[in-house]
């Protein structure tokens, strides 16, 4: 018996999403294929415009495939879904609720029975550093806590796979640093798929097990990021990382500008 384990986290194959906008098509996607195995910590570079985000939204069935096929655990994506969890890089959490009620918010709505969540919603409440801010509203809490609610948020929800769009794009290099930590911790701990968008050549080179830039529509280049981990400042003198990252800056460069 085939189970959705036997399945990578992601095939895509022949992707094209294309846009009608004031009179004109645009077509950020086209033909593009990228399979992702489960556990992965995949980043996803690329210059503005490109179509990093349609690539992630069209994975998390938040935007319509043209043509081609999505599959995730290898059934087709149709719309979102509890298993595809999804952080943006604005604060998307409920201002309404409370810290703890924040992250309990998802199986709550999927009717998780609460001997079955609240252990959960405690242990990533604990584990993101937010101990302590259970009752606090979001309002109080500063952007990099906010992130840490969103994050724990996704993990209490148990999805298989982790699509975060820039999540970090906002916060300043010392709050960035600190929740690349926990949120590595948590990969490590939980053993998830994550795919991750961003423009910062060096906060891929530091998280992923492998980055593919997407560019003309397609994966334009795709490599394995095989540093021992944890990743620290030290990696900045590893010469095998600084030869990667001016690989990826060229072709980051040599497509900056091309937005449609
Ligand atoms: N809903 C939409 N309607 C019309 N055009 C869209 C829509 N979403 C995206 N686009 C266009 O598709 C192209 C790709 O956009 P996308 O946001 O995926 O790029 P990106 O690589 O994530 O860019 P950035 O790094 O600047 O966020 C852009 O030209 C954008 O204007």
């Amino acid at each position: 018996m085939t189970t959705t384990t036997d399945h990578p986290a992601f095939h895509i194959e022949g992707l094209r999403v294309t846009f009608e906008a004031q009179g004109r098509q645009i077509t950020p996607l086209d033909g593009l294929d990228l399979d992702v195995p489960r556990g992965q910590f995949l980043c996803i570079l690329g210059p503005s415009g490109q179509g990093k985000s349609t690539l992630l939204r069209t994975m998390a069935g938040l935007q319509e495939a043209s043509a081609g096929t999505v599959l995730a655990s290898g059934r087709p994506v149709t719309g979102p879904d509890a298993n595809l969890g999804m952080v943006f890089q604005q604060d998307a959490i409920p201002m309404w609720l409370r810290v703890r009620d924040n992250i309990a918010f998802g199986p709550r709505m999927r009717k998780v029975p609460k001997a079955v969540y609240g252990p959960r919603v405690d242990h990533y409440l604990t584990e993101v550093g937010l101990g302590g801010r259970e009752r606090a509203w979001p309002k109080e809490l500063s952007g990099g806590m906010r992130k840490r609610v969103a994050i724990a948020a996704v993990f209490a929800n148990d999805p298989d796979v982790l699509l975060m769009d820039e999540p970090f794009g906002s916060l300043d290099y010392f709050t960035r640093a600190s929740l690349h930590a926990s949120l590595l911790e948590l990969w490590q701990e939980t053993g998830k798929t994550i795919v991750f968008v961003t423009h910062d050549v060096d906060e891929a080179i530091k998280l992923a097990d492998r980055v593919v830039v997407v560019t003309e529509g397609t994966v334009g280049l795709d490599v394995t990021v095989d540093f021992p981990r944890p990743r620290g400042d030290e990696l900045r003198m590893n010469p095998e990382a600084d030869s990667l990252r001016t690989t990826l800056l060229r072709v980051l460069e040599s497509r900056a500008g091309g937005e449609q």
